[in-house]
């Protein structure tokens, strides 16, 4: 199943899973499915994040052109709320943003295009995200951006636990983005 969400090209994707007496199958990302459905991504990376603490907050962050990445986003174990902020210059949604909750349970992903900040906050001890990116890691391209700096409603009891490098982002308010609206 595809769905659109409050932020047009940021999709919910959820895989068919085939249960029987052992669990369940799934085919996690299937190419063609997605083109069928006007999703044409190509995948060149995947990565594998384990976050061991409740409220473990990785973001918000980015790529820059020639390397940024459009990215599908699963959670393998655990639970977590996942985010993309539209950072398109000249966008009618620049500096919105769309919550949602991925879990092993619930088997959903967020598909994020280029032009947009991904960032999570995790729900459950040790939850595994797993995420397929359209281009390779370039740490000359990496950016990020203050996570309570974009009116993100995280679901947070007390304060995340965050990397240096995001604790040293720069607020919204102050981001020239690299990204121009193209229609
Ligand atoms: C992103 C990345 C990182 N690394 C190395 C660099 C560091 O030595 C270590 C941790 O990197 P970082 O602290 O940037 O990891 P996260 O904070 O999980 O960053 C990611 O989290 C948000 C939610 C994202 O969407 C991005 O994919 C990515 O920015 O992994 C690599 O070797 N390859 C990579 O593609």
């Amino acid at each position: 199943m595809i769905e659109e969400t409050s932020l047009p090209g940021v999709m919910i994707v959820t895989p068919a899973r085939h249960g029987d007496a052992r669990g369940f199958f799934s085919e996690s990302w299937n190419r063609q499915r997605m083109a069928d459905a006007g999703l044409v991504y190509d995948f060149v990376q995947d990565n594998h994040s384990l976050s061991m603490r409740v409220g473990t907050l990785r973001g918000l962050h980015f790529q820059s052109p020639p390397h940024a990445q459009a990215k599908l986003v699963r959670c393998g174990r655990g639970r977590l709320f996942d985010v993309a902020v539209d950072i398109r210059k000249g966008s009618p949604t620049y500096g919105k943003w769309v919550g949602v909750e991925l879990s092993f349970e619930n088997g959903r992903q967020l598909l994020i295009p280029e032009g947009f900040l991904h960032g999570f906050v995790t729900l459950e001890p040790e939850t595994e995200v797993v995420y397929k990116c359209t281009d390779y890691y370039a740490p000359d391209c990496d950016g990020a951006v203050l996570w309570d700096s974009c009116g993100i409603e995280w679901p947070l009891e007390g304060e995340p636990l965050l990397s240096d490098k995001d604790l040293r982002a720069v607020p919204l308010s102050d981001f020239d983005s690299p990204f121009d609206f193209k229609g």
